[in-house]
């Protein structure tokens, strides 16, 4: 039987550990199979560790590591950067024969099991420079002698970005000409400035998103939730949008609780394995550190999704997210129209087929294709394949919670 597999993430700061918390409840959202786990530097504070605790099997506490590398860091003008080097440290998780490494300031969209197919290592094309990838998401094997092995390699070659993304393509170097099958197509790695460099193609491709990746200097938590981009529908936002559906699922308390709930049949399993890494509070200490979390970490911003997922007593997963469907995307409940960007299958779909169809044929026809697309629209949900781009945009989402609380 193959090993245990398990996404991995890391933060340095409790800034970054929001990133991670993210990243988890999406992953969740999206019902991953395989076990998450989260590094974190002995500096992040106990308030973001029990946080973590919440959505991860693993909280691992790891040291930091340093590049020390200024003069290439600060021409990346970027010189918080050398802590990235600890995210080497993941080849150290041993007890999972594969991983899927993601930056905490990735934001997953859809169920992305698929990626452990890869081998080592698989990555998609840096946006800057393609015959790089880029080393916010890639497929691994934990080993410690790959881990001595590259750790050895960047105190003799450096890394010429002062980051781990330089020191892992010199070491992994073959990765952009020897096997095409190692590199992630981009929309595992979706970088939001992907928008505005190659907007056609966006336009084209971006409803395949399954990763967004905010790299660069400004993170979703450095902004606010800005309701201006929610209710503007022009693709240029998208960024803006992706931004803002990051602090929708920052919020989605209520969705967590109860997943959290599902996942702790194993909870107790997954401690006694490794009980160095899990300190299990009791259920009250864990929901006062999450208000703590909250009130410390958090900007002012409605609890959307805290009086929205209503249904959080019920124990059937299903039920919960075919009612967080209804609620987000109008459902069963739905008054007015969701108006969706236009998309090609969305035009083709209002155009009445002949023209010399009866009014009433014409009308029936009409809804029972409705139904056929809705029950469709439902089964691609619940399977995680939200149409972010178009049905699900953010701002079809804002509208139907703005009509749901109001
Ligand atoms: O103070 C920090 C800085 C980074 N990180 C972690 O390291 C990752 C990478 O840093 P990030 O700020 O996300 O870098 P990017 O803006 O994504 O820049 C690029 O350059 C980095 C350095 O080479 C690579 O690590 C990234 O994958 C690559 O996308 C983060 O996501 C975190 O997981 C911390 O925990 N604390
Ligand atoms: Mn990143």
């Amino acid at each position: 039987m193959a090993g245990a597999q398990a996404f991995v993430t890391l933060a340095t700061t409790d800034a970054y550990s929001m990133g991670c918390l993210v990243v988890g409840k999406s992953l969740r959202r999206h019902g991953t199979s395989r076990k998450l786990v989260a590094m974190v530097s002995p500096n992040v504070s106990r308030a973001s560790r029990l946080a973590l605790e919440d959505v991860f099997d693993e909280v691992v506490v790891v040291d930091v590591l340093d590049s020390r590398d200024k003069a290439h860091l600060t021409w990346l003008r970027r010189p918080e950067l050398g802590v990235t080097f600890t995210k080497l440290h993941c080849w150290t998780l041993t007890q999972y024969t594969k991983c899927v490494f993601l930056d905490a300031d990735t934001l997953v969209l859809c169920n992305v099991d698929e990626l452990f197919e890869y081998e080592e290592l698989s990555a998609a094309p840096d946006p800057g420079w393609p015959d790089c990838f880029n080393s916010g998401v890639f497929v691994f094997r934990p080993s410690l002698n790959t881990h001595t092995q590259i750790l050895e390699h960047a105190a003799q070659h450096g890394s010429f970005d002062g980051g781990d993304q330089g020191v892992l393509n010199t070491f992994f170097s073959d990765w952009a000409v020897k096997d095409i099958r190692k590199h992630l197509p981009f929309v595992y790695n979706l970088t939001a400035g992907a928008v505005y460099t190659y907007l056609p193609a966006f336009q084209q491709y971006g409803h395949h998103a399954k990763i967004v990746h905010f790299l660069g200097g400004t993170k979703p938590w450095h902004l606010s939730y800005d309701p201006q981009a929610a209710n503007e529908s022009s693709l240029r936002d998208s960024s803006k949008n992706f931004m803002n559906l990051w602090w929708v699922e920052y919020y989605s308390q209520r969705q967590l609780q109860v997943q959290k709930d599902d996942k702790n049949e194993d909870y107790s399993v997954q401690q006694l394995v490794s009980p160095q890494t899990h300190q299990t509070p009791s259920q009250s200490q864990k929901s006062s550190t999450e208000a703590h979390h909250r009130e410390m970490m958090m900007p002012s911003l409605p609890l959307i999704l805290d009086s929205l997922t209503i249904s959080s007593s019920s124990s059937e997963k299903s039920e919960e997210s075919n009612i967080l469907f209804d609620v987000l995307t109008g459902g069963e409940t739905e008054e007015t129209p969701v108006v969706s960007p236009p998309s090609e299958q969305e035009s083709e779909r209002t155009e009445p087929e002949t023209a010399d169809d009866s009014a009433t044929a014409t009308g029936e026809a009409a809804t029972a294709e409705t139904e056929v697309d809705d029950l469709e629209h439902r089964r691609m949900w619940e399977e995680g394949r939200a149409d972010y781009m178009g049905k699900d945009a953010f701002n079809n989402i804002m509208r139907k919670l703005d009509m749901f609380l109001d």
